[in-house]
């Protein structure tokens, strides 16, 4: 993490420290099959944007607690079912032997800054988060908080790792993803929550899994016109059905594709969010500027920028 993510000063003496949950993006997603328990297994490509939420520990508190704020904490319970307050328990239990005197419950704060159950892994990486926090606090070894992640839900292991990865298996299986060119990305979300096993389940009404060569995937992209001549060979094959149950998605995609400079317009995860790559940030940013009447006026989520480049823990 930078200094900025981990350390950052309030007004008062107290130091406070940070973490920050950057969207998931999910370059491609294909599906190869089912397990027994009925998850779909998944071939993606996932990366990470500028986007982010933000997990602070706020001071020491009886009790492990949760408070929210940004533009999405408002219909976000600060309840237990928090992937914030589930993650930072389940690394609890891991921990309690080496407290030793160490703060053990935690003001947690998050700053909710991205719309939730979009398809960029919010929650997930809200939960990856605390866990790269928490274990800072703690001592705990970086490499040990898989197996927690995993528990928490299918995408948190990537989360964790945060930076450009293929994931197959349900998102355990994590291997090198190529080098990331300076793209520009632009994210558009139509104020529309998709639910995540709908939209499997209208996957598998649909016609289901489609026999394909694995995805080619080089060791680096240096341009973003050669990341996109790649990806053109790939699909999301979640967007169809989530297309089939929020059919806005096709005026967004529609939307980012008739921008200047857009060299590719697709759907992230389960949706709604989609993404549009371009040449280079400046030109995403300026991308989202033409977009800004249409968003304002219908009520879209946007963000500009370009990848998140750097991993978790660097
Ligand atoms: C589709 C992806 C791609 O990255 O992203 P999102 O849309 O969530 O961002 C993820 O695999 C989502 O993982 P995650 O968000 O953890 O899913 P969960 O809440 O655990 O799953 C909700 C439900 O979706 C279905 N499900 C989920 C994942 C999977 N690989 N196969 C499935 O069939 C199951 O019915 C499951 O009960
Ligand atoms: N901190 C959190 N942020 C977002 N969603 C959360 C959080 N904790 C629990 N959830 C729940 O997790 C589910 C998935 O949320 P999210 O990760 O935003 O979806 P997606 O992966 O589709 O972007 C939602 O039903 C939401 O209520």
């Amino acid at each position: 993490m930078t200094f900025s993510e981990t350390m950052p000063s309030t007004a008062s003496t107290q130091t406070t420290a940070q973490a920050t949950a950057h969207a998931k993006i999910n370059l491609f997603l294909h599906i190869t099959g089912r397990r027994d328990d009925g998850y779909h297994l998944l071939d993606s490509l996932a990366v990470f944007a500028g986007a982010a939420d933000h997990v602070t520990l706020a001071g020491p508190s009886d009790t492990m607690s949760l408070t929210i704020n940004g533009p999405f904490g408002q219909g976000l319970e600060a309840d237990d079912q928090n992937l914030v307050l589930r993650a930072a328990r389940a690394l609890q239990v891991q921990a309690s032997p080496s407290f030793n005197g160490l703060t053990e419950n935690f003001r947690l704060e998050l700053e909710k800054n991205l719309p939730v159950s979009s398809g960029i892994g919010g929650g997930s990486a809200d939960a990856a988060a605390t866990l790269r926090l928490l274990a800072r606090e703690w001592n705990v070894d970086q490499a040990t908080l898989f197996p927690i992640a995993e528990k928490l839900g299918a995408d948190v292991p990537v989360c964790v790792a945060q930076r450009a990865t293929r994931m197959q298996g349900i998102g355990e299986i994590l291997a090198p993803a190529p080098i990331l060119p300076d793209a520009g990305l632009l994210l558009v979300n139509p104020g529309v929550g998709v639910s995540t096993p709908d939209v499997f389940r209208a996957f598998a009404a649909g016609g289901g899994i489609v026999e394909r060569p694995e995805a080619f995937l080089p060791e680096r992209w240096s341009t973003a016109q050669d990341m996109v001549a790649d990806l053109n060979a790939t699909t999301n094959d979640l967007q169809a059905p989530a297309l089939s149950q929020c059919p806005v998605i096709g005026t967004v995609l529609a939307s980012i594709a008739s921008l200047p400079d857009c060299l590719l317009s697709r759907m992230s995860g389960s949706g709604a969010t989609c993404f549009g790559i371009f040449p280079n940030p400046e030109s995403a940013l300026n991308a989202a500027r033409i977009l800004s009447e249409q968003s304002a006026r219908l009520g879209w989520w946007t963000w500009a920028g370009g990848f998140h480049h750097t991993g978790s823990s660097t």
